[in-house]
């Protein structure tokens, strides 16, 4: 799928909001693409954009080959079974089972029942409820709720699943196992995943890929792995966040783990870097963690002697580990 120079304007009293200003991005098969940003930042404008509820002022969206902004009726309406879209709240209809409410779509689509019966098990079993069938429901967890919703959204086979804050109603375990079943049905089916969220939590574990709006634009984009590793960053600041130290007065430098020109990879070998130049320091606060197989992190270097700050820098700096003064 690819978007390219999409923007969208809306008039309002005030006058004009842009909303989408020039976004391109592309996302290929198999690919899980995340799009965050901040409140107002143009997420929900865009998968409007991208499901064809809403048209663009310019640009296109191109899925297999066919820009679908410039599709009306029957067309469009095919176009748009191309994209399964799983919601923030999975809106199951409470007077249908879970199977019932997997089927509706195929109901809506004049399948007839044989073949829905049979679609309906295979999915069911696709998200691991293949013993809640017959469930309402409330007789089920917002977690399972939300696999009756992915399972819905991909009843008609669609190749992109759309995905709208996903997690955000859901406790923190409940969105690992979401997380984890999202990565498996790309893994199994091969279909290309769309991720529209503000949880740094949701990018740091599932996405291959990030785009990161602001006011309607692209701000930051590209592989996670790559975005990551580079501490000037949004993202980077974003995703590894530092538990800050007391305000003490103390004089701190604040060091990035993980970027592919450092030549000192470990929080022991930039003390001992450090201790090499006569220069004494401890550990302050540092967060390590492995996001897109990267062992990344940030690390906040206190030393003994505060006037040796300037040569410290120096040290650090000609390790290529981005040193930044942090008092
Ligand atoms: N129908 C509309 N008419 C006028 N302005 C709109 C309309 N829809 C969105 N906007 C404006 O476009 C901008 C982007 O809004 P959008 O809802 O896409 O952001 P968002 O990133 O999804 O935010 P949130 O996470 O709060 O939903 C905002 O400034 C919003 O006020």
């Amino acid at each position: 799928m690819a978007v390219r120079d999409l923007t969208k304007t809306f008039e309002s009293r005030s006058g004009t909001v842009t909303a989408l200003d020039r976004v391109s991005l592309t996302v290929p098969r198999g690919e899980i693409h995340g799009i965050v940003g901040r409140s107002g930042a143009g997420k929900s404008t865009l998968i409007r954009c991208l499901t064809g509820l809403e048209r663009p002022t310019s640009g296109e969206v191109v899925v297999a080959g066919e820009d679908i902004t410039v599709l009306r009726g029957d067309q469009l309406r095919a176009a748009r079974r191309r994209f399964g879209v799983v919601y923030q709240h999975a809106n199951l209809l409470d007077s249908r089972t879970a199977a019932d409410n997997v089927a509706l779509p195929l109901e809506i689509a004049g399948w007839e029942k044989a073949r829905i019966d049979a679609r309906v098990t295979e999915l069911l079993d696709l998200v691991g409820l293949s013993d809640r069938a017959r469930n309402h429901p409330g007789q089920l967890s917002g977690g399972q709720q939300q696999r009756v919703g992915i399972a819905r959204a991909l009843a008609a086979d669609p190749e992109i699943l759309l995905c709208d804050e996903p997690t955000s109603a859901l406790d923190a375990a409940t969105t690992g196992s979401i997380l984890g079943l999202l990565r498996e049905l790309r893994d199994r089916l091969g279909i290309t995943v769309v991720i529209i969220t503000h949880e740094p939590s949701v990018v740091r574990e599932v996405c291959d890929a990030v785009t990161l709006l602001g006011d309607g634009a692209v701000i930051e984009q590209g592989r996670l792995g790559a975005l990551i590793s580079d501490p000037s960053n949004r993202l980077h600041r974003e995703l590894i966040p530092l538990v800050e130290p007391a305000a003490d007065g103390l004089t701190r430098l604040q060091v990035a783990l993980g970027h592919p020109d450092a030549t000192v990879g470990t929080i022991d070998g930039i003390l001992a870097l450090l201790r090499r130049e006569g220069i004494e320091s401890d550990v302050a606060a540092a967060t390590v963690e492995t996001i897109a197989g990267r062992r990344v992190g940030r690390l906040l270097v206190e030393l003994a002697d505060p006037s040796q700050v300037a040569s410290a820098h120096k040290v650090l700096d000609g390790a290529n580990l981005h040193p930044e003064v942090a008092a």
